[in-house]
């Protein structure tokens, strides 16, 4: 199972779709807003996901990280692009074939016996630190709590792949190294955007070692070089 997109584009606002076809590359997110109303949430963006590989989009807050993510499920309708799973087109695609590349290759749940169902439903819920909070309503658990039941849907599904929207910022430290622990076992490749633009992508090492511009050295200023080195040289 492979992910990639092809010049994805999502721009809010009315007229989106002429001004992404006749966008002057000079103009900046700012400059577009205060000349035609639109908001530039994501621009030109393309990159490639192996299998197995765990791809990280970083980026200011408002850089358009988030509209980038829900492209890739149609969650958000892209202004223009393509998003390729396993080759195949997503935004071509209509409701009937995205129902079914979402069940098949999206990995939902579907022909599991209900006692199997509630196994991987219970040791999820454990994963997360949840056990003996299974009837509370939502309104009754905190928003570190909610944010895990999200994690805990996510990861009953074991689905082939996973898109995760800064699904660790709300939980305490020690979960929150649980749940990365649950999900290091992939490869790590660095994304970086700025102003809903790549500005540079590659390995964690290369982007500690050789940050592109300030942005991205910025990003990169506290992670630890001995883990990223240690990384390379295990
Ligand atoms: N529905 C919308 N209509 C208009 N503008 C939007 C909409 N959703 C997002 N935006 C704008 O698109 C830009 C990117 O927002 P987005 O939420 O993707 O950023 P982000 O990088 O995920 O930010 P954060 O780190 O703060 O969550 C922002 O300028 C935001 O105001």
């Amino acid at each position: 199972m492979t992910l990639a997109c092809r010049n994805l584009w999502k721009v809010f606002g009315d007229g989106a779709r002429d001004l992404a076809d006749s966008i002057d590359p000079a103009l900046s997110r700012e400059e577009v807003l205060a000349q035609t109303g639109c908001v530039l949430a994501v621009r030109d963006v393309s990159f490639h996901v192996r299998e197995g590989e765990t791809f990280v989009i970083m980026g200011l807050s408002g850089s358009g990280k988030s509209t980038l993510v829900r492209c890739l499920s149609r969650l958000i309708e892209p202004t223009r692009g393509e998003v390729l799973i396993d080759g195949e087109d997503l935004l071509a695609m209509n409701k009937q074939q995205l129902r079914d590349i979402r069940r098949h290759k999206m990995g939902m749940i579907q022909g599991v016996d209900k006692a199997t169902q509630l196994n991987r439903a219970a040791e999820v819920i454990e994963m997360v630190g949840l056990t003996g909070w299974e009837e509370r309503y939502p309104h009754e658990l905190s928003g570190g709590m909610q944010q895990r039941v999200g994690l805990a849907r996510a990861l009953a599904v074991d689905p082939e792949i996973l898109l995760f929207d800064e699904p660790f910022s709300a939980l305490d430290p020690l979960i929150r190294r649980d749940m990365q622990d649950q999900l290091i076992g992939l490869q790590q490749l660095v994304q970086k955007t700025m102003d809903g633009e790549f500005v540079q992508t590659g390995t964690p090492e290369e982007l500690v070692s050789n940050p592109i511009n300030d942005y991205v050295r910025d990003f990169t200023r506290d992670v630890p070089r001995s883990k990223v080195l240690t990384h390379v040289l295990s």
